[in-house]
């Protein structure tokens, strides 16, 4: 592991007379940086930060400091914003300045560095985020609706076939869409050689892009060519294996999808918009398809997978979804969008999971490109900027532990007018925003809308009938979602349910 002690302490020795040149070197403005937890020298802060939970230690910074706080951490810049106020005058207003991300040699390594999500702020990045917009725009994605629905029905027919691995067919439901979308191509199952592929590749990349990764090459890039030999630097291993596996990702769903597009049977899709609209160059194209599926995947069964421990957790509030669902449309009966509208309350179960839990509580790091100048306060050129939502969703609403939809309904049971733009937040900020957020929202709310129309989610019981209770634990790493817990999945309608 990079992170091994031997290796972060070699790292540290050397980086102690770097840091200190740069220290004395760098900072060019008589303003003070915004307030922030005491530094020691050379590793500044790096040692007072939750490794597990990070968002837990800025949001205590939050509370000490203020809506702006400033750290370092072996010589690099760190500025929280705690508010979305904030977080909306830099990233939107002065969206020149904060939307660029930290350059860690790191992605390179890995064979990740032409991915959307890791770009620098600039020409690359702007193309791809052109092709983005083409098929991800609010008024493009209602075509994939067909797409979610019967993957939603797909979804439901494997929960009933096998509950007890829920959150496979959870993982499942999620990626199958994310590359149907990107490449036109129906996947078949968990043993499609794609999603094979593709859930090594994104295993890869959760082991080895972390972020403590990502900063230890920032502060020292010379590890990048520190042998796999060395002790601790096995990850030279992983990268390489990485940089394989992303090769033929990049490679051969793209191939298939542009033969099938040649001979004119490509379903409309991410890729067949491209090369139907003749808007890039294959490469690009290429590249900026690869980057969607390890956006899209995770992020959305994650957040399907809190949604099941949450409505576990508070049975009366699955019971209201319930009673919806069989006063608007029946009991038995499927949904599907044009139901979506009357379903007020399902909507707002859906807001109040993200801001429960939201499943990227320190967003995707920004950085500044020049420097800029916060209420007095000086924020250096190439400062990471995270934007924490974590204090955010805990600062900005009353009881923020509790599981609340009607926190986002008004009081005649509507969904609150600026609901969904309230959302936004947990999409990200400005001009970096996930571009996949109206897609994420349709394929939520279908997977939603399925499976408590067709199931009840309880506590599973021990041999003697008693409940099991779940103590919820979430996984931390970029993302954040609960650790497997079990559960009883019971039909409420028997074994078939009725599709329109
Ligand atoms: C619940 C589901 C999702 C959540 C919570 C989510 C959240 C996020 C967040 C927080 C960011 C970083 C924004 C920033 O830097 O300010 C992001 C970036 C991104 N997301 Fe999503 N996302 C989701 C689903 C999707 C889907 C379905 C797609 C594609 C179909 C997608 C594609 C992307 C891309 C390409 C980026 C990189 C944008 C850039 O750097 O310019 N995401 N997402």
């Amino acid at each position: 592991m990079i992170t091994s002690p031997l290796f972060v302490s070699t790292a540290c020795i050397i980086v102690a007379g770097l840091g200190l040149a740069i220290r004395i070197t760098r900072k060019k403005s008589s303003l003070p940086y915004p307030p922030g937890p005491r530094q020691l020298p050379i590793v500044g802060n790096a040692f007072d930060i939750d490794p597990k939970q990070p968002h837990l230690t800025y949001a205590e910074w939050g509370k000490a400091y203020g809506e702006i706080v400033y750290s370092r951490t072996f010589g690099q810049d760190i500025v929280i914003v705690n508010s979305e106020k904030m977080a909306r005058i830099l990233a939107e207003k002065r969206s020149t300045i904060y939307s660029d991300r930290p350059r860690s040699p790191l992605y390179k390594l890995f064979g990740a560095d032409h991915m959307t999500a890791v770009l620098e702020y600039g020409d690359k990045w702007k193309i791809q985020r052109k092709l983005l917009h083409l098929s991800l725009r609010h008024d493009t994605v209602g075509r994939y609706q067909e797409l979610h629905l019967r993957s939603a029905r797909q979804l439901l027919e494997n929960i009933q076939r096998d509950s007890k691995n829920f959150y496979d067919h959870l993982d499942l439901y999620t990626l199958s869409i994310a590359l149907e979308f990107t490449y036109g191509r129906r996947m078949d199952g968990k043993n499609d050689p794609i999603i094979s592929m593709a859930n090594s590749l994104a295993e890869s990349m959760t082991k080895g892009l972390t972020a403590e990764r990502a900063g230890l090459l920032m502060a020292l890039p010379i590890l990048k060519y520190v042998p796999s030999w060395f002790p601790g630097a096995a990850f030279q291993d992983e990268a390489r294996r990485c940089r394989s596996t992303m090769e033929s990702f990049s490679d051969i769903p793209f191939s298939m999808a542009k033969e099938q597009a040649e001979s004119g049977v490509l379903q409309p899709s991410f890729v067949s918009d491209i090369l139907q609209q003749g808007e890039a160059e294959e490469s690009v194209a290429r590249e900026t398809a690869t980057g969607i599926y390890i956006a899209a995947g995770e992020t959305t069964s994650s957040t399907l997978k809190t949604l099941v421990l949450a409505m576990i957790l508070n049975p009366e509030i699955q019971d209201r979804v319930h009673a919806e669902l069989d006063t608007v449309i029946g009991k038995g009966v499927l949904p599907t969008f044009e139901d979506r509208e009357r379903l007020p309350y399902l909507q707002a179960v859906l807001l109040e999971i993200m801001r429960w839990h939201p499943v990227a509580p320190l967003g995707a790091p920004h950085a500044t490109t020049t420097s800029d100048v916060v209420e007095g306060y000086y924020i250096p050129e190439g400062a990471i900027v995270i934007f924490n939502t974590w204090a955010m969703v805990n600062n900005e609403y009353n009881d923020p532990e509790r599981f609340d939809p009607t926190r986002h309904l008004t009081a005649d049971g509507q969904l609150k007018p600026d609901a969904m733009q309230d959302n936004s937040k947990y999409f990200g900020f400005g001009r970096r925003i996930c571009p996949g957020r109206f897609f994420a929202n349709d394929s939520l709310w279908a997977a939603a809308a399925v499976i408590l129309s067709a199931f009840r989610f309880e506590k599973a019981k021990d041999s003697s009938g008693n409940e099991i209770e779940i103590n919820p634990v979430f996984h931390h790493g970029a993302l954040s979602y609960p650790s497997s817990f079990q559960c009883s999945i019971t039909s409420r309608v028997g074994t078939e349910c009725e599709r329109r």
